[in-house]
Formats: structure tokens, sequence, C-alpha cells
């Protein structure tokens, strides 16, 4: 780094190896270097630069982000990057395009639900960008409820053909990304008639504009849905609205996995579970996790580093006053997140790993974790996605006023970030699927099915029932097993209490519906268990680097012993723990705040952002803020002339106007 380094006396405090860290976070070698390799390309490419961004008229960001999809296109070719290359380099590029449902959706889609013979049609054009793909399932009417979708795909025995229709306004495709203005083909999900008869919701591939003058194929009618939420923020992106008048495609752009249509209108079901269709969003709710991990630590990276640069108070004799980071509230609402982000990340990492696991068990007809993937990623999506928009506007506010100003890059952060709470899957909607997991999972305990993965700990219930938490001291807190025991014996008895109290309804989905709120309750409990669990896991890999393990076992119990103290009334009504105990992780806490604080700057250069990536005034990495926010300022448009337009007009005879007055 050039410059002074005003965070220098910061990072001479540190107590472990920093470049080991950077390992852990990327999560090996290979990644970090690939990473680091692609950050400092994007970086020091004059053609990716985000200055300015959030001043852009629509119009103008648009075409800004069509500029730099096609620049990165082309070093992408230039450079032979391979695939795992690519999407680094679109990361860091970090402004949101059809890109990223071209690669994030529409690809994996024709790869889990298209045939091989589908796949080798449709791949290799995808991969060379001769066709560009949306994911056009949610419409006007309906997102969350699939099975309501109203666009249909009735079969045409005589031409061999589906037809494609839009029959009412809420039918319309609404939302998908890249559609509005750039995608040539979709992922068109639709209910699928024959003979007459519905067979449910499936994925066609539909062309909807010319390979040669990118008009709308006759019949389709395509645009943008208009400006969303925030500058600049997810404004780069056209999501569309779409409706057919009886679009005719052939036969075999059904993705057929799941269920084959015959010459004769025929359905013919695979041995692949029907769940299988919407196993496109359990790919990308796994990617989701990982993603907030990255966007919870950009956030916590600025805020961290802000904290330490900024001072109030506590000066009586002239000297320098308090750093701000060192008041034990912005502690302890800072640090939690810090520890979250690590923690986003371990459990991001291994729900890669699950994702992998059920993959390789599909393709082996092994259909038997399913639900438990299906339960973990969504739960986890809903999870981590919560708490870190959260979290970032928890951000803002521990920087004080400066992080409201754009230059912060914080609000532009949160606006591009808080869908996530929406898209691929309202939150609540997938802390209900979870409850219906459980719940089952719960009842089935009688019968002496023993759940196995995440929920292999409801076989010990009635032990978890029982189980008195055996803290007499703070250290104690620091046990893995104390702490697990006690977020296991949460869970277990909110799943107990809630299924206790369903049983009480005659009708189960009535049950269901009643007792939602306390339902999604205990998802939450659940999978708060499953992040704490995995870093603990993690806890226990043998983990090179000075200092850095013990690093990570502080972040641990931050991380626990936080959600410990936010959710305490779970904790004390289940019984799990008694107020005393409750107050000595209070103790351990504090602690552990004050062993993280010297490191604190290290953990955030660990995650390794340029400057660029986190483009943020108060996030910089040399700390040298005040003159760069001076020197920002100035560059607004309303400076560039001393005094403004609209003088004339609007304010000069106001003021005359009141000279006037006064002179009656
Ligand atoms: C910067 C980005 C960089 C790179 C890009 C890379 C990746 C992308 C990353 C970020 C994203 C970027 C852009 C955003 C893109 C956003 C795209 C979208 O939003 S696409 C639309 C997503 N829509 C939804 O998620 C809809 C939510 N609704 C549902 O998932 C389901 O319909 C439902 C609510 C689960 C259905 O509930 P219902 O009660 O109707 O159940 P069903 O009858 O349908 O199902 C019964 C049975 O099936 C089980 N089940 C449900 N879902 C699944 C599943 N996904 N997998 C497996 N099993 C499932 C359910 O549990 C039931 O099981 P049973 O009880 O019978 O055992
Ligand atoms: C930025 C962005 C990008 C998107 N990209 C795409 C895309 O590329 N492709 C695509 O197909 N879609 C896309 N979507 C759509 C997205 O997937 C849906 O908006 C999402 O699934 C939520 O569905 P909904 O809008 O119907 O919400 P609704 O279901 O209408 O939710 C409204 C409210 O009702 C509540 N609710 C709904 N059902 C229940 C229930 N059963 N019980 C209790 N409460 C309930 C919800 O919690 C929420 O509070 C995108 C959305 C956004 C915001």
């Amino acid at each position: 780094m050039k410059g002074v380094d005003h965070l220098a006396h910061e990072r001479n405090k540190t107590e472990f190896d920093v470049d080991a860290m950077k390992i852990v976070w990327a999560g090996s070698r290979h990644a970090f270097e690939l990473s680091d390799r692609m950050a400092r390309l994007v970086a020091s490419d004059p053609a990716f630069q985000k200055d300015g961004r959030i001043r852009l008229g629509r119009k103008e960001l648009f075409k800004n982000t069509l500029r730099k999809a096609a620049h990165a296109w082309k070093r992408i070719l230039e450079l032979h990057l391979t695939e795992e290359e690519a999407g680094w380099l679109r990361n860091f590029v970090d402004e949101p395009s059809f890109t990223d449902l071209h690669w994030g959706m529409f690809v994996p889609a024709i790869k889990g639900q298209g045939t091989d013979e589908q796949q080798q049609k449709w791949l290799p054009l995808a991969y060379k960008m001769q066709i560009i793909g949306s994911y056009a399932q949610t419409e006007l009417g309906h997102g969350s409820n699939v099975q309501g979708l109203e666009t249909t795909a009735t079969f045409d025995p005589e031409t061999d053909e589906f037809v494609i229709h839009s029959p009412t306004l809420t039918s319309s495709k609404w939302w998908p990304g890249g559609l509005g203005k750039v995608s040539t083909h979709a992922i068109v999900y639709a209910r699928l008639i024959t003979n007459g008869q519905e067979h449910g919701v499936h994925g066609f591939i539909v062309q909807l504009r010319s390979l040669d003058d990118h008009m709308p194929i006759p019949g389709i009618t395509i645009g943008d849905i208009g400006m969303k939420f925030g500058n600049g923020a997810y404004n780069t992106m056209d999501n569309g609205v779409l409706t057919f008048d009886h679009i005719r495609i052939p036969r075999n752009q059904m993705l057929m996995r799941v269920l084959q249509v015959t010459r004769e209108g025929k359905c013919v079901k695979s041995n692949v579970p029907r769940q299988l269709i919407y196993g496109t969003m359990v790919f990308v709710r796994q990617t989701i996790v990982a993603d907030a991990s990255t966007a919870l630590a950009r956030a916590v990276c600025i805020a961290t580093r802000y904290s330490a640069v900024r001072r109030q108070f506590g000066s009586q004799d002239g000297g320098m006053e308090t750093q701000v980071i060192d008041y034990k509230t912005q502690q302890s609402r800072l640090f939690p997140l810090l520890a979250s982000a690590y923690a986003f990340r371990f459990v991001g990492e291994w729900l890669k790993w699950l994702y992998t696991d059920v993959t390789q068990r599909l393709q082996a007809n092994d259909f038997s974790i399913l639900p438990e993937a299906h339960a973990c990623t969504a739960g986890l999506k809903s999870l981590t996605t919560t708490a870190t928009a959260d979290a970032i506007e928890e951000c803002r506010k521990l920087c004080g006023g400066h992080g409201y100003l754009c230059a912060s890059g914080l609000p532009e952060l949160f606006a591009v970030y808080v869908p996530a709470c929406t898209y691929e899957g309202d939150n609540v909607v997938l802390l209900l699927q979870v409850a219906r997991f459980l719940m089952k999972t719960v009842s089935q305990l009688g019968s002496g099915k023993k759940p196995v993965g995440t929920t292999a700990y409801l076989g010990r219930v009635q032990d978890l029932l029982q189980c008195c938490c055996d803290v007499q001291t703070a250290e104690d807190w620091l046990k893995p097993s104390v702490v697990l025991e006690a977020f296991e014996a949460r869970s277990a008895r909110m799943c107990v209490a809630r299924a206790q109290n369903l049983s009480k309804f005659e009708n189960p989905e009535d049950g269901f519906a009643e007792l939602s709120a306390d339902l999604v309750e205990a998802s939450v409990a659940h999978c708060q268990l499953i992040v704490v669990s995995k870093f603990i896991d993690k806890l226990q890999q043998d983990i090179p680097g000075k200092g850095v393990n013990r690093q990570l076992q502080n972040l641990c119990y931050i991380y626990a012993l936080n959600l410990l103290h936010k959710y305490l009334g779970d904790f004390l009504s289940t019984g799990c723990i008694t107020p005393k105990q409750a107050s000595l992780a209070n103790d351990q806490l504090r602690s552990l705040y004050s062993q993280i604080r010297p490191n604190a700057i290290a953990l955030v250069d660990a995650f390794n952002y340029t400057d660029h990536y986190l483009g943020s005034v108060l996030g910089r990495y040399d700390g040298n803020v005040y003159p760069k926010l001076y020197e920002e300022a100035w560059k607004d448009p309303l400076n560039d002339s001393v005094v403004p337009d609209g003088y004339h007009e609007y304010i000069h005879p106001m003021l005359k106007q009141q000279l006037r007055n006064a002179r009656l």
C-alpha cells in the first residue's frame, strides 16, 4: 500500500498471522490466490471504476453496466480465464447485471433439470454467450406460491409444440433479472397441460428476442419493471415484465429430467422426485449464504476501520480523544457482526459441501437427503440474509453521520443487499418450510425413525428436555459442549412445545397457520444452532497460523453468546439456563470483546478486500478518511458552480421579496 498508513498503530497490535487468516477466510490457498488475483485485476482496470455510479440516471447507469459486462467478457476471453476465475472476476466488478442470472440461474436450471440431450444442445450456446438467459418464474400475481403460477404451456399434438400463453394480467412474468432489456432466452415456468389435463408447473426454454436485431419474438411483450430502491444499487439490473400471446416452442424445449412429455402428449415420470423442479432454487439459496458473509464482511470492514479512525470525547487534558472502537457499547454492536461474518463464512462452506453431496447422491438415485438439503438451504438463506441486511444498517449507524453519506459505501450496499431477504424465497415463507420439516421430524420420533444430519440432536430429545446447564463460572461458557448443549436444548424444547401445541388442533393445516409465528421462532432457533455447531466444527480442524485458532475461538463464542443474550427469552423460558448463568455468559462476552479489540483491524484485513471493491472512503485500508471525505464532497455536481442553478429563478426573488416586505 502506498502513502501513510493511519491504521498502522492498530495493525501493530495484531496477535495472529493475518496471512494465514486470509487463507482460512478464502477457504483454501488456491481460492485465496485466485480471488486475490482477480480482485487486483479488476481494481487496476479503469474500465471497471465505480466512482459516480450512484449519480447516474437510469439509462446511463444501465448502459454503463452493459459496457462493463461486455468488457468483463472480453477480458475473460482474452485471458482464457477458467469458469472459476471468471466467476471471481464478475464478483469483483461488483455491479448486479444480467450475467448474474445467466450464469447463476439459467445455466444451473438447464444443468439440473435438462436431459443429457438438452444440456448438450443448450449449454455450449450459453457458455459461449451466444444466447443470454434469464429465469422467469415469478409473476405479477404470484411469487412465493409457485404452484399458483398462471402461465400455461399447452401441448399441441398436431404440431408437436407447446403453446406458451399468459391468460391474465396477473400471469405476466414480473421481476426476472436480465429479462427487461437483455435476455434472448428464458427458462419460463408454466403450468403443463396435455390432453386437457394439468400436470403442475414445469420449466420451458423459450426464445424471447431475435438473435439478429434483438426485437421481441412476435407475440411477446417485454420491458423493464421500473426503478427500484436506492441510487445505483440494483437499478443496474433490468428486472423485467413479460407476457406471451400463444407463443409456440418445440416439445423438446420443456426441461424433461423430472417428467417427459411424449410425441402423443403422454406424461412419463422419471425416477427423479418432483421437487427437483425446485432444484435451481436450492442451488442459488446455497450461493446466497456464501454471498451473505461477503456482504456482511464488507460492511463490518468499513465500520471497524472507521471506528478505529473516529475519535469522540474522553480527552480531559488536551490529548487525543477516545477511538470510538474503544467504547464497550460500540464493541457490543460491532464485534458480534464481525463474528457473524466469520460464522456465515463457515456455515456457507459447509452448505456448499452439503449441496455437492446431495448432487452426487441424486446422480446415484439417492434422494434421501433432499428434504434436509431443502430445509438447510431455505433456513440458512433466510437467517443469513436477514442478519446481513440488519447488520449493514447497523454498520451505517456505527459510522455516525458519515455513514449516511454515499461516500461511505453503506447506503448503496444496503440498497443492493436488502432484496436478498425477498428474492429466491421470502425469508418468512422459507422459515415456514423449515418449520414443516422440523414438525415432521418431531412427529416421526415416536415411530422409531432416527433423525439424521442437522436434526440428529432431536433423536436425543428426552435428554435435551431434562438436561440442566452446569455453568458455574464465566469461563465455563468457553466449553464447546456447554454452548452446543444450550443451543440444542433450546431448539429441541421449542420444537417439542410447538409440536404439542399443533397436536391440539383437529386439522394440522389450521394449527400450522394459527401457530405460524411461533413456528418461525423454532426455525430460527434451529438454524442458529446449525451456524453455531458448524463454527464449533471448524475449530476442531487443524488450522495453521500463529494465533489463528485462538481468534476463531473468540469469534465463535462471541457469535454464540451474543445470540444467547439477544434471545435470552427463549433460553430462560424453556428453562435451558438460569438467570445467573445468563449473567455469567454476559460477563464472558465482555471479556471476549476486550480480547478481540486489539485484533479487530487485522480480522477485517483478513477479508482481503481492495479499496476498489469496498468502495468506501470510511473503510479505506490506509484509514486516511478526513482528507478523502473532504475531497469527495467537492466532486458532487452541486459544487460545480459556487452559485447554484436556480438561484436567479427561486432564491434571489424570494430574498428580494423578504427585503421588500421588510421595508413596507
Ligand atoms: C451478485 C451475484 C453474483 C453471482 C450470481 C450467482 C448466483 C445468484 C446469486 C444471487 C442472486 C442474484 C440475483 C437474484 C435472483 C433472484 C431469483 C429469484 O428470485 S427466482 C424466484 C424464486 N422464487 C422462490 O424462491 C419462490 C419461493 N417459493 C418456493 O420455494 C416454493 O414454492 C414453496 C414455498 C417452498 C412451496 O411451498 P408449497 O407448500 O406450495 O409446497 P409444494 O407443494 O410446492 O412442495 C411440497 C413438498 O416439496 C418440498 N419442497 C419445496 N421446495 C423444495 C425445494 N426447493 N427442494 C426440495 N423440496 C422442496 C416441500 O418441503 C414439501 O415437502 P413435503 O412436506 O411434502 O415432504
Ligand atoms: C430484486 C429482485 C430480483 C428478483 N429476481 C427474480 C428472478 O430473476 N426471477 C424470478 O422468477 N423472480 C425474481 N424475483 C421475485 C422473487 O423471487 C419474489 O419476489 C419472491 O419469491 C417473493 O415472492 P412475492 O413477491 O410473491 O412475495 P409475497 O409472497 O407476495 O410476499 C408478501 C408478504 O406475504 C407474506 N407471505 C406470503 N406467503 C405467506 C405464507 N404462506 N405464510 C405467511 N406469510 C406469507 C410474506 O412473508 C411477505 O411478507 C426477484 C425479486 C426481487 C425483489
